[in-house]
This record gives structure tokens, sequence and C-alpha cells, in this order.
């Protein structure tokens, strides 16, 4: 049944609405879902996106009409599609023309910030905010992901041990409601609407606008990689690199369990002596772990930096012949990702299946958890990179809607797998299987994990992965979206005469 977005042609949109590219629209990142909209609208406005879900809302609940903001569609199961509803594509509206950046004034009264639309790709705030020699504070490691996107997951990288995650550096948010009105809101202002939103999974509010902190720019970055063999070491030496005072600026860590093959590696451009690809390094074929740094510097002050880093290094366990470290721009750091991902689409292995798998594990279990995962479940192959690094949670608000361990100290443990094939160990059901293994573990194992980018589809499962957070999350949605129009590819509320899909 395909409702009739028709409903929508009255409208008065500076915009437009389009079928013919319904298609695209049912495609994402994961590469495992597609539900086709009835309509794709291309805002020309905020006011057409208050319009179209005011026109929907004003419909009622027995129009089975939904809408689904779509960042960059790098969701991996669904969750910015909709089946006949409305796909509204907010990279219409993120444009740099859009963007204001605000110098900020001396002290600590007048901080930096940009205003974003939230269809601004992260790598077009960083080109904007540089022009003025600042940059945003928190980051994900791919940058060709959307500011409304990433703040409605919560939006992490190797810097968030310091800065907290991307949620936790947005100072104001304007925000379509699922009654279709346009609101400003902040710690301030609209509070409980402000850190609904902030990974709120889109179920409080289409985010037209983020107010992200900024600070002066790093020049140039030392980018530093170092390998252990003892699982114990390469966390007891993260874990006392977060809680130091005088540290890095970016801490993540990766398992290396098979060094060959570009799917394996195609996370980072870092160049000069790869130690993944380093042939002369014989590890018997054991499972590595890489702890990877970096330390932002001033060209004129080369040497302090490499006094600091010097003094960091010393107090690491690493196996000495590891370390491998390159200089390059900030911007080269940042958008690290992109260039693989160029590679990667140049051979057809961009477009594939992605049965991705996070994680967040709770300090005192991810000892146990990395015995079973590496030592068992994925002991001879994995089908991508795997992250695994400690962030500290007192760097996270627990005012927003974002699912966090309960201990100050969890890591985020995430299976980047790609499936390029139909069968065997190259497919999504091996990778899938081996997922369920993983979460099959954790849950009989008592691990309290919780997961990140959760892909569930019952509301059974998000009750108990918000747990006692669940019903301040359902009281906003009856709130903020009481039909249940926004983002239903989350599969957490089912619009009424919807039947709940999966
Ligand atoms: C290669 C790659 C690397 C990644 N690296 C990281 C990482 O390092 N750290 C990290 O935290 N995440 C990372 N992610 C995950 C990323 O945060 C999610 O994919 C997220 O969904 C953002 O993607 P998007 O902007 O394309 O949003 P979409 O996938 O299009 O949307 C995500 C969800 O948010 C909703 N939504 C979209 N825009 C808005 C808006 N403006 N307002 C309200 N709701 C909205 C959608 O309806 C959907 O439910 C990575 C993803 C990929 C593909």
């Amino acid at each position: 049944h395909v409702p009739d977005a028709g409903v929508l042609a009255p409208l008065r949109l500076d915009g437009y609405l389009s079928f013919h590219d319904v298609a695209a629209a049912a495609r994402d990142f994961g590469n495992r879902c597609s539900l086709l909209p009835a309509a794709v609208l291309h805002p020309g406005s905020v006011a057409d996106v208050a319009a179209a879900v005011r026109r929907v809302f004003q419909l009622g609940e027995r129009s089975p009409l939904t809408v689904a903001a779509r960042g960059h569609g790098h969701s991996l199961l669904g969750q910015s599609q909709t089946a006949g509803g409305i796909v509204v594509r907010m990279e219409s509206l993120g444009g740099g023309a859009r963007m204001r950046v605000h110098a900020g004034g001396a002290g600590a009264d007048a901080p930096a910030y940009v205003d974003a639309p939230g269809g601004a790709l992260w790598i077009n705030v960083l080109h904007e905010t540089l022009k003025h020699g600042l940059a945003p504070k928190s980051w994900t490691d791919y940058l060709h992901l959307t500011v409304g996107g990433t703040l409605s997951n919560a939006g992490v990288s190797g810097q968030a041990f310091r800065q907290g995650p991307q949620v936790s550096n947005v100072n104001q948010l304007e925000i379509v409601t699922g009654r279709g009105d346009v609101v400003t809101c902040s710690p301030e202002e609209n509070s409980d609407l402000f850190y609904g939103a902030l990974g709120g999974l889109g179920q409080f509010g289409i985010i037209t606008r983020a107010r992200i902190a900024l600070e002066p720019a790093p020049k140039m970055v030392r980018w530093i990689r170092v390998l252990y063999s003892d699982f114990a070491s390469f966390t007891e030496d993260q874990e006392a690199l977060i809680s130091a005072e005088r540290t890095f600026d970016y801490i993540e860590g990766f398992v290396i369990i098979n060094r060959t093959g570009i799917l394996n590696n195609w996370r980072t451009s870092f160049k000069p002596q790869d130690p993944v690809q380093a042939s002369h390094f014989q590890s018997d074929g054991k499972v590595l772990y890489c702890l990877e740094m970096t330390k932002n510097f001033d060209p004129d002050e080369a040497d302090i930096m490499e006094q600091e880093v010097g003094v960091l290094l010393s107090r690491l366990r690493y196996i000495q012949s590891t370390l491998f470290h390159t200089d390059v721009t900030y911007l080269e750091f940042l958008d690290r990702v992109h260039s693989s991902e160029l590679k990667l689409r140049a051979q057809g292995l961009w477009e594939v299946p992605h049965p991705w798998l996070n994680l967040l594990i709770p300090r005192s279990t991810i000892h146990r958890f990395a015995t079973e995962v590496f030592g068992n479940i994925l002991k001879d192959s994995n089908n991508g990179p795997i992250l695994l690094y400690p962030v500290n949670r007192s760097k996270w608000d627990n005012r927003t809607s974002v699912v966090i361990p309960e201990e100050e100290i969890f890591y985020l443990v995430g299976f980047l797998s790609s499936a390029p094939s139909a069968s065997g160990h190259g497919s999504v059901e091996h990778a899938v299987s081996l997922n369920d293994k993983i979460v099959d573990f954790c849950d009989k194992a008592g691990v309290g994990m919780k997961q990140y980018l959760a892909p569930y589809t019952t509301q059974q499962q998000w009750k108990a992965h918000f747990g006692a957070r669940w019903e301040t999350f359902e009281r906003r949605k009856h709130m903020y979206d009481p039909l249940a129009i926004l983002a239903p590819g989350q599969r957490i509320f089912p619009k009424a005469s919807l039947p709940m899909s999966s």
C-alpha cells in the first residue's frame, strides 16, 4: 500500500517535491534494507520542512504517511527511510551559504561557534570554519555525514575522551517538531526538547540548525601508531592516556586479526610506514592491537611537540620496533577516511552491504569480552576494521537521549564489516551470524553492553535498550511527535495505522 503523497502537492514550497528519485531514497550505506517512499521533498527553506510535517500532522492518525529526514543516508538498516512516506532530503538545506561562523571574542564569555544547517556535511562545516582559523572540537572518523544525522546518534571519535561526543558540543538547536512547529532550543530555552533531540534518533523533531562550539584550529598533526600483542597492556595504556591531564589530542585503537585486503584496512590513509602493512613485523598469526594517537602542533613549535610526544610515548608498553608516525595537516587527518572511500568506490566495494555492529562495553568486562570475541568468535577471520577505544562517561551529558553503560570508563567497539560476496565468508549471512554470536555472548555473560547505532526492530527491544530512561523517551515522543510521524525507520514507535515492519 503506497499512501498518496499528493496531499502535499497544494503546499507552496520554496523547494520542490519529486517522485522520480524515490529509488535513491530507498537506499542507505548499510545496503540491507530498502523502503520505497512515496515522494522526496527537496526543501528550499526551513518553512518547507515545517509545512510538510504540519500537513502530515493535520491529516491525523488515520493517515499512514510518515516523514523521514535523510542526512547523507549513511544509516545501516533503513533508519533514514520510510515505506510510502515522505523523505526530506536535508542536504538541500546544507550549503555553505547557510553557515554562519561567529569568531567570538577574547575570554570565555564569548566563545566561538558556527550555526550550521542540519543537512550540512561535517566536511563542509570544517571547510567553512577553517576560513576563520576555527574548527569544531569533536568529530566522527568520517566527515561525509550530516550534522543532524550524527547529532541524532551521538557522534563519537578519538577526541571524545577529552571533548565529549559531538552531542556534548552543541549550544543550541532549531527543530521542526512532529507537529510542524519550528522551535529554538538550548540548555536554557526549551531544554527538554534540546536534550531529547541530542541522541534522540530523530524521534522528536527534525534538526534544521545546530550551533556548534568551535576552537582555534590546529595547523598540523603528528599521527602515531604503535602495536601491542598483549591486550591488557594495550587497554591499560589507553586508559592511562585518556585519564591523564597532559596527553594526546586524539586516542583510538583497533584490533588487527586479518591483515590482508583492502576491506580490512580501508579506514585510514595512514601512509608512510603503515604498521598494518609492515611486512617486516612477524606476529606469528597472533591478534595485534594498534594504538592510534595524535598530537596537534604548530610547525613553529615542532620541537615542543617532539618533546611532549617523547615523554608520553616513554610511558607506554608497546612493542618497541612498531612505532610509526607521520605529520599531516589537520584537514588531512580529519578527512582521512574519505581517501579510502574513493579507493573502495573505484573498485565497487563501497556500495556493498555493511552489516556493522557497534557496541559500548564497560571497562570492568572488556577483558572477558575480548577473550571470547577475539580468542574464539572471530579467531580466524573478520570482514573489516575493528575499532576498540575507551572514553569517559563524565564527558557525556546524561540529560541527552544517548544510552551508554553505567561505568565511568567504557569502550567503543566497532565491527565495521563489509559483505562483498553473496555466499561464504564475505557474505551478509556470515557477518550477521558472527554479530549475533557476539551479542548473544554479551547478553549471556552479563557484559553490561549497550549498542550504538542500534538496529532494533521491536519496541520491546528498544525498551530494554533504554531501560530506566524509556519513560522519559516515551513521554517526549508523546509531547513532540504525538502521531509518530518522524523517523519511522528507527522502528521505535509505529504510526498507529502502519504495521510494525522489520
Ligand atoms: C563510513 C562511516 C563512518 C562512520 N563513522 C562514525 C564515527 O566515527 N562516529 C560516529 O559516531 N558515527 C559514525 N558513523 C555513523 C553515523 O553517525 C551514522 O551513519 C549517522 O546515521 C549519520 O549519517 P547521516 O548523516 O547520513 O544520517 P542518516 O543516516 O541519513 O540519518 C540517521 C538518522 O537520523 C535521522 N536524521 C537525519 N538527519 C536528521 C536531522 N537533520 N534531524 C533529525 N533527524 C535526522 C534519520 O531520519 C535517521 O533516523 C559512520 C558511518 C559511516 C557510514
